[in-house]
């Protein structure tokens, strides 16, 4: 942060360090830290950028969600904390993803495949994904809780109804003996969530869990989720394309666009106070929702696919309110409030600075920025 003691600066709004922020006061409630993470596939072609120097914490017992539209990263950066990244896809080397002050990027497969099961649990779109057609759910519950918690028998069938229980699913000694098919798409989800409780995590990474669901069971999918995270302490990391899905469950929100983070506020500022146009552009695009007169009422156009560090505003070319110098200078992250709870990166902030001051502040931080990810950055 930059101290306006002795300066005369025309901006009361200081520029947000995360780098030094952080350090600067450790905060023992954050379980997950992201930090530059960059994550790259590399084609014979071209390289792309697919997460781009993205920071973010999670605090425990929270739920922070990442919003963006199709393409903008979302997935990847789920599948990055996961240890999910494959060959053609690479984590580059200055990116750091801290779970319990454990560095992630550093584990080994044994070490992730250890996390996965019992650390951070995960719920992707389609359960199929994570359920087995041939074995019954209870079988499936039952193993879950052999393999992480080393409870079996007797007491193992008494806690597979339990956690059937806790998702909510009626009849659960008779369901137990039933196969994936006999479930609806909703209580399919639900029996993946016991599943994954079954591991007793203390990390939940949501992959647009609700979306192939009909409205009414999004609404109790996510309820559910609410209400085991309050009993469980529970740190999520919640990924839609929904702002409305957002509204309900997220305290804090990270926008994405095309490989980075955009906008950073917590929920209620962000619906009552959107400041980066790409924000302005998605909330305008809720039915029923306006922000009135400068607001955009859909946005055109899709997200590129970036395929080179970025060195612009990526958004720039859709956005209503950009001028010559998006095109040439990356936005960085600016506090837009007065307790840097909400910051964008835009070069239209900090508002009250005219704007060749405003555009000069945003060029330098980026070299500085570079440099410290480019040059030697090593422990
Ligand atoms: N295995 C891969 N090989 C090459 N490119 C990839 C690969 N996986 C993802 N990408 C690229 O990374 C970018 C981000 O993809 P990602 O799946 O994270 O988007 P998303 O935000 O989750 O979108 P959606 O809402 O559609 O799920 C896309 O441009 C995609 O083409
Ligand atoms: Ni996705």
């Amino acid at each position: 942060m930059e101290s306006s003691a002795g300066s005369n600066s025309d901006s009361m709004i200081p520029d947000v360090d995360r780098k030094t922020s952080t350090s600067a006061q450790p905060d023992d409630d954050v379980v997950l830290s992201v930090h530059n993470l960059t994550t790259v596939f590399r084609t014979d072609r071209e390289t792309i950028y697919a997460v781009d120097g993205i920071d973010f914490d999670v605090r425990r017992g929270e739920t922070v969600g990442i919003v963006g539209e199709s393409g903008s990263g979302k997935s990847v950066t789920a599948r990055s904390i996961m240890g999910l990244i494959d060959a053609p896809g690479e984590i580059l080397p200055a990116s750091s993803i801290r779970f319990n002050n454990d560095e992630l990027t550093d584990y080994s497969d044994d070490e992730y495949r250890a996390i996965r099961g019992d650390g951070i649990g995960m719920v992707f779109q389609d359960p199929q994904q994570s359920l087995n057609p041939v074995y019954t759910i209870g079988n499936q519950i039952r193993e879950a809780l052999a393999v992480n918690q080393n409870i079996r028998g007797e007491e193992a069938r008494r806690q597979a109804i339990e956690l059937l229980e806790a998702v909510a699913i009626p009849d659960p000694a008779r369901r137990l003996s039933e196969y994936p098919h006999e479930f609806s798409g909703g209580m399919r989800q639900r029996a993946v969530i016991a599943m994954m409780l079954a591991c007793d995590p203390e990390f939940l990474i949501c992959d647009e869990p609700t979306t192939a669901l009909d409205v009414t069971i999004q609404a109790q999918i996510l309820d559910l989720l609410s209400e085991i995270q309050q009993k469980r302490d529970l740190s999520i990391l919640f990924i839609t394309h929904d702002m409305g899905v957002i509204a309900q469950i997220a305290d804090r929100v990270n926008v994405v666009y095309a490989g980075e983070i955009v906008e950073q506020a917590p929920v209620e500022r962000l619906f009552q106070s959107p400041q980066h146009p790409y924000t302005r552009g998605l909330l305008d695009a809720i039915p029923g929702r306006r922000s009135g007169d400068d607001g955009l009422r859909t946005i055109e156009g899709d997200v590129p696919t970036p395929n080179a560090p970025a060195s612009n505003c990526r958004f720039a070319p859709r956005c209503p309110k950009a001028f010559d110098e998006c095109e040439a200078v990356p936005p960085q992250h600016v506090s837009v409030d007065d307790n840097s709870t909400h910051t964008a990166a835009c070069l239209l902030y900090p508002a009250e600075m005219e704007e060749s001051p405003r555009v000069a502040k945003h060029r330098r931080r980026a070299e500085t920025e570079a440099d410290a990810n480019t040059g030697e950055y090593h422990e």
